[in-house]
């Protein structure tokens, strides 16, 4: 069913909000201020709201700019009967639009469910960073918002090509390049070679400038795939296959098989370099390590001597920092869930005597590590769905002065908030960077204090 519609605020997801007949309906690929034909995915009467996807802009707004990529582009997919892939789905609003549309959806999340007004937090606007390592002799290309992904994910369809899903579809698009994606990863091409018989690849393109690891993950029906071959093959520094052994494919559990080259890559954080193994997490965009770690060392401001905490370490992009500002006299708790990824931190942190790195779930390891000890500071960074009521219990209970949040959902970090402010703490700052431009998504950076009295 096509509507005709008026488009409204920006949604958290990134939809703007319509309304046909009374009911809301949250419209994906325009602009708030367009009139615009948006087609309704199911438009069941018995829900209380829809969700569309624009099809024909009527009246367009003065910030719709020509699509990043056209695969992405809504309306040039409706020309051709097809449906757009997924991943840029902010591609056609100026970039400048893009960041004042992420801003009001953290203004209205942070005073929605934190009850805390983002101008009394500081926050201003959401700021760009720019696509570069931590090296300051690299300089950073224009501010378009393309090449920053380190990290990229493909699908492949049955017969062996590179492919994308559209938004939120089983469907598969075959793609030969994403403009989001690092030189180094679109210059491998891909979709030059045949994946038959694999269900995902995923790609890491680090800092270092090493060439990109390809992890392949091969379809549950078929685990007697052939090896594949070719230009993309031989140039990746390696090339691994998760074997699924307990769990899902791909969640952190399977083990990996190397067929060329090394299973893992060299991430520079500081002055170190730091393995990832695999499918290991590490920040997607390429000027994000620094950005972030800057902006937590300003609001945690670990002291020499001091005991802090990461939590939700990763392969420890941040107790990096931690265990240089604490020193050799001070203490740092890093805590990883991920089986491969909290092996990569202990690895990483072999020859620091002031780390101590535990496999586990923040929600019971912090609590059963720190034993009702008190800690100076907390930097955590957890996944989309935040840190939760029982994490952030454990967190107040250490008495933590300072706590640096880093969150890449605003509503994940607001609702956290309020549960941190029932444990006395107070939202004091917060910067919110565009990480992940093209997309609705951002990232953000709060201080947590502990109200006086
Ligand atoms: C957003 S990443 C942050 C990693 C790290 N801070 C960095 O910047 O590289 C979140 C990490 O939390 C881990 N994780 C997810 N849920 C967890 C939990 N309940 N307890 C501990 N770690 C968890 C994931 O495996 C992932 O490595």
């Amino acid at each position: 069913m096509d509507l005709e519609l008026t488009l409204e605020r920006v949604a958290h997801g990134g939809h703007c909000v319509a309304r046909h007949e009374g009911r809301v309906v949250f419209v994906r690929h325009g602009i708030p201020g367009e009139r615009v034909i948006a087609r309704v995915d199911a438009g069941e009467d018995t829900k209380r709201f829809w969700k569309a996807s624009v099809v024909k802009v009527l009246e367009a707004s003065p910030d719709r700019v020509k699509h990043i990529w056209n695969m992405a582009d809504a309306l040039a997919a409706e020309e051709h009967g097809a449906h757009p892939v997924g991943g840029a789905e902010f591609g056609h609003i100026s970039l400048a639009r893009q960041r004042s549309l992420k801003a009001e959806v953290f203004r209205e999340q942070l005073t929605r469910l934190a009850q805390t007004d983002p101008d009394s937090v500081g926050f201003h606007e959401v700021e760009s960073v720019p696509v570069a390592g931590w090296d300051e002799s690299e300089s950073a290309r224009e501010d378009d918002g393309l090449a920053w992904r380190s990290r990229a994910s493909f699908s492949v369809t049955k017969d062996g090509r590179l492919a994308m899903h559209p938004f939120h579809s089983n469907e598969l698009v075959p793609i030969a390049e994403m403009p989001l994606a690092a030189e180094a990863i679109n210059n491998l091409k891909l979709w030059e070679t045949d994946f038959r018989g694999f269900e995902r690849i995923e790609v890491a393109a680090p800092s270092t400038g090493q060439a990109p690891l390809l992890v392949l993950i091969p379809r549950a029906d078929n685990r007697t795939f052939r090896p594949p071959h070719g230009e993309a093959i031989e140039n990746a520094s390696g090339v691994v296959v998760v074997e699924q052994t307990r769990g899902s494919a791909g969640d952190g559990r399977g083990s990996l098989r190397t067929l060329a080259g090394k299973p893992y890559v060299m991430e520079q954080a500081g002055r170190r370099a730091l393995r990832v193994t695999g499918e290991g997490f590490w920040q997607i965009h390429r000027g994000a390590p620094r950005v972030l770690t800057e902006a937590m060392l300003d609001y945690a401001r670990p002291e020499a001597g001091e005991t802090v905490a990461d939590l939700y370490a990763g392969a420890g992009l941040f107790t990096a920092a931690l265990a240089d500002a604490v020193g050799s006299r001070g203490a740092v708790l890093s805590i990883e869930g991920a089986p491969g990824t909290s092996a990569d931190a202990a690895y990483n942190f072999e020859a620091d005597s002031q780390v101590y790195v535990t496999r586990g779930r923040v929600e019971r390891t912090l609590a059963y590590e720190t034993r009702g000890d008190s800690l100076d500071a907390i930097v955590l960074d957890p996944p989309r769905v935040g840190a939760g009521k029982q994490s952030v219990q454990a967190m107040a209970q250490t008495n933590a002065q300072r706590i640096a949040y880093v969150s890449c959902d605003p509503a994940s970090f607001a609702r956290d908030v309020g549960y941190f402010k029932n444990h006395g703490y107070e939202l004091r700052n917060a910067r919110v960077f565009d990480l992940y431009p093209h997309t609705h998504h951002m990232e953000i950076v709060g201080l947590l204090a502990k109200n006086e009295g």
